[in-house]
């Protein structure tokens, strides 16, 4: 996998595991009467993961979580904009966008994002032309299904780890065919996307077979559900459970983690790491 990514006029350095801090602008963080603080509010969450170390900032407008609603683009990208372009301009942040909607691509790219992260990896009509158009970096996730009915009755003919990896395979092969340079691509299995918890811990487990992609690979694994369910936590006491996944995903060949909690998570993967280097050097 490329030891760097440019993203936009950032240059991103993937030869060590790095932290990617959620920013959600979903109407719950903004509502209407306070929209102005919100934003104020948006950009001091971003600073202060800015200032935990958190390499970039995934800026999503559209909740995907099990169940969300729809939105259109306008809506989309009336949330999206306003936050990039300050994000941008004010704390020159490197800026990833977790949208699947073509005109928010091109609308926050031309704003100064630096990474479309895109959770229907690109299927939407249109949106791989708009992303080639853009000249950024591409994240391309598996999802089975659609957030309003993904976690219905997730279930593959395959093996999990085998469903996901032809998925994959078939979404870089379509951005290749359409010109998009595979240097720009990254890879993400998409946990808790159309998927069991027996399912996310099977492809976590063998998350290490994504290597042979030989592109970055990122991961969403802070704060999900599969952490309660195994722990019988509330989304408010899943820290220490996501943190023993973040270190397990980072020993499997994950280089982008994205996390609520980038303080403790920057801890937790660089711990991991000094030990999974030890003696590279010398070897
Ligand atoms: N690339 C990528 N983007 C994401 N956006 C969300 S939203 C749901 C949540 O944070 O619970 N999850 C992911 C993920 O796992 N990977």
């Amino acid at each position: 996998a490329p030891t760097w990514l440019p993203c936009g006029r950032h240059r991103l350095d993937l030869s060590y595991p790095r932290v990617m801090g959620i920013l959600n602008v979903t109407p719950d963080s903004f509502s209407d009467g306070g929209r102005h603080v919100a934003l104020d509010d948006a950009l001091r969450h971003a600073e202060r993961m800015l200032a935990e170390g958190a390499a970039i900032i995934d800026v999503g407008g559209e909740s995907t979580r099990p169940g969300a609603q729809a939105i259109t683009a306008q809506q989309e990208l009336d949330r999206v904009a306003p936050v990039v372009e300050r994000l941008v301009c004010e704390l020159d942040a490197l800026v990833s966008v977790d949208t699947s909607t073509p005109a928010v691509m091109r609308q926050t790219a031309a704003l100064g994002a630096g990474m479309i992260n895109d959770v229907r990896a690109l299927q939407r009509e249109g949106a791989l032309e708009a992303a080639l158009g853009t000249g950024l970096p591409v994240c391309l996730m598996h999802m089975q299904g659609e957030p309003q009915d993904m976690q219905q009755a997730p279930r593959y003919d395959a093996p999990i780890e085998e469903a996901v990896m032809d998925f994959l395979e078939t979404r870089v092969a379509a951005c290749e065919a359409a010109g998009l340079r595979r240097e720009r691509l990254l890879i993400d299995p998409g946990f808790g996307f159309g998927k069991t918890v027996e399912h996310n811990l099977r492809l976590l487990n063998r998350m290490d077979r994504m290597t042979r992609f030989d592109l970055p690979l990122l991961v969403g694994l802070s704060r999900k559900s599969l952490i309660g369910k195994v722990l019988g936590r509330p989304v408010e006491e899943r820290l220490p459970g996501g943190l023993a996944l973040a270190s397990l995903a980072v020993e499997r060949g994950a280089r982008i983690l994205r996390v609520h909690d980038v303080g403790p998570t920057m801890d937790a993967v660089n711990m991991t790491w000094a030990v999974l280097r030890e003696g590279c050097e010398n070897d």
